[in-house]
């Protein structure tokens, strides 16, 4: 295939970012034009400043508190994102927080059903013993080993192939209170999903993998990969070398991190980047509305926004799945429909960042945070507990997570609610309403008055982390094997077996399809997606 002279990117999220970035290193002397829909880019990664002090006080000193509207910390383990760091500039700009700190360590539950307030989830052994949740876990754990192998073996070509939810696969090898418990919790957390829908293969690759590992036993399978430590390879080693500069030093002993002026630290310094490059256009405000495929010799490939018709070589889709499904070639082109974008539904969720004038200990213990399992009677909305009432997800004590950044962080609490996933409670659409019953679930969480808050600031996100279901992993290949058909030899092929307008091998490998709804939703998958592209261009 000869190498790409101009690549469209669709998409202007960290993923489209990222992949300009890296293709504009991999290929110099080709042509890159990003599109996106809005008028900024970087997606879901927000930060903004909350002004204090403008409260009419001339003698106050307006002072700034960052918060976070999408992701809020990374990492060190994606080596991928240290990359950026290093080939960026930014380590003078990074904020650490160590192992050691209450927010790597302590970790909660808000689990009415087990006991009223917290539960913290126990970090050491002593703990464990004191714990409520002992009598969950030391029978579930003890029992695990003993239990014989039962993954469920599909037929090859069955439609599951091998995944469950995370759900089931928890239920299988401890039992459905751990299921209910600590599955729900983790998936709330991350996907902000129904852990019965979620496919445990692709959303927990590791866990999925240490049953493997165990001859059955995920417990066997942590023993072992205890005993073989520092033997494996960690997430990318072996497959590619990363330039990491002295940021894998900085990082020793880190266990989150992110950047002084919040997470969007990273995707403004990759525009800035982008925007010096001769060869790459950033085009915020202009969606692509439509993906043509010209019926010529070459089979070539049009994008159309609004204003015009692009002609590109190359195409990589960074769009969520659905949207690129509905900028598609119709079914009566010859351009072979892509299988499986409409497969996962995504959860829309409501946070709230709040901020109090007190400092974080008289709120809440340190740690960093808590997490709502699953309710007992399950999503549908009750009287009580009040929070499946009102569908908290789960609460980032943020004070805790990071370093103060001035001043006034040190004075204040910062932390943010996390609502609605699965929950599907309708929320008051008056923000003040929604603030006054969230701080009505915190004093009933936290167990303690919680003042007024002196600034907050709402985002709905809709629809922002998708739902990989079950069987997404096989999905994702065959969608994979039609976008690279006739790629080998860099032709199309005649014909299909259902006698539509559709050629196979119309594609051969132009468009690659990339995001958080294919590969994974955290930023080091994101970053670490645009970095691999191209590799058979
Ligand atoms: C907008 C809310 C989000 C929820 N999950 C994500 C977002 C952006 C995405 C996400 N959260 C985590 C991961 C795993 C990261 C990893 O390195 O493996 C992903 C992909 C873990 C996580 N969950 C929460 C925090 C603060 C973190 C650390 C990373 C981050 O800052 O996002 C808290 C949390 N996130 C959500 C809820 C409901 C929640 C509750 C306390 C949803």
């Amino acid at each position: 295939m000869p190498p790409p002279r101009h690549i469209a990117i669709l998409g202007g999220g960290l993923t489209g970012l990222s992949s300009a970035f890296h293709l504009s290193r991999r290929f110099p002397n080709a042509r890159i034009t990003l599109l996106e829909k809005q008028n900024r880019l970087g997606g879901w990664v927000r930060s903004e400043q909350i002004r204090l002090g403008s409260d009419g006080d001339p003698n106050s000193n307006p002072a700034a508190l960052t918060v976070e509207a999408g992701p809020r910390t990374l990492r060190p383990a994606s080596k991928s994102v240290l990359e950026l760091i290093n080939l960026l500039h930014l380590q003078s700009a990074l904020l650490t927080t160590p192992r050691t700190a209450p927010a790597a360590r302590s970790r909660f539950l808000y689990a009415p059903s087990l006991q009223r307030g917290l539960t913290a989830l126990p970090a050491s052994a002593l703990a464990f013993l004191g714990s409520p949740l002992r009598q969950v876990l030391l029978p579930a754990i003890l029992r695990e080993p003993l239990r014989k192998s039962n993954r469920p073996r599909q037929p090859p070509k069955a439609d599951l192939d091998e995944d469950e939810s995370l759900a089931s696969f928890l239920g299988r090898r401890f039992g459905p209170d751990v299921a209910r418990l600590l599955g729900s919790a983790l998936c709330h957390g991350v996907y902000a999903a129904d852990a019965r829908e979620l496919s445990v293969r692709a959303a927990f690759p590791a866990l999925y993998g240490l049953e493997d590992r165990g001859g059955g036993s995920v417990v066997l399978g942590v023993l072992k990969d205890m005993v073989s430590f520092g033997k494996g390879k960690g997430k990318g080693e072996g497959v590619d070398e990363y330039d990491l500069g002295d940021v894998e030093a900085k990082m020793r002993g880190v266990a989150v991190y992110s950047f002084r002026g919040g997470m969007q630290t990273l995707s403004d310094a990759l525009v800035k980047a982008l925007e010096a490059w001769p060869n790459v256009e950033l085009c915020a405000g202009e969606a692509a509305s439509g993906i043509e495929m010209r019926e010529d010799e070459n089979d070539s490939l049009v994008v159309h926004t609004a204003a015009r018709a692009l002609e590109p070589t190359h195409i990589v889709s960074a769009l969520p799945l659905p949207v690129l499904q509905s900028i598609l070639p119709p079914p009566t082109s010859h351009a072979r429909p892509l299988p499986h974008l409409t497969a996962n539904p995504a959860s829309s969720v409501t946070v709230l960042s709040l901020v109090f004038a007190v400092p974080p200990h008289t709120i809440h213990p340190p740690g960093f945070g808590y997490l709502v399992p699953r309710p007992p009677e399950g999503y549908t909305p009750s009287p009580s507990p009040p929070a499946a009432e009102l569908g908290v997800l789960g609460t980032v004590f943020d004070s805790c997570a990071l370093p103060a950044q001035s001043q006034a962080e040190a004075e204040h609490t910062k932390l943010t609610v996390m609502l609605g996933g699965p929950f599907r409670v309708p929320l008051p659409s008056d923000d003040e309403e929604l603030v006054t019953r969230v701080l009505a679930h915190l004093k009933e969480a936290l167990q303690g008055d919680v003042p007024r808050p002196v600034a907050w600031r709402v985002w709905r996100h809709e629809r922002c982390i998708p739902t990989l279901k079950v069987g997404h992993v096989r999905r994702m290949e065959e969608l994979r094997a039609v976008l690279m058909e006739g790629a080998e030899s860099g032709e199309g092929g005649t014909g299909n077996e259902k006698g539509e307008g559709w050629r196979r091998g119309a594609w051969r490998g132009r468009m690659e399809v990339v995001g958080a709804g294919v590969g994974g939703v955290s930023v080091g998958d994101c970053v670490e997606a645009g970095r691999r592209l191209g590799a058979r261009w």
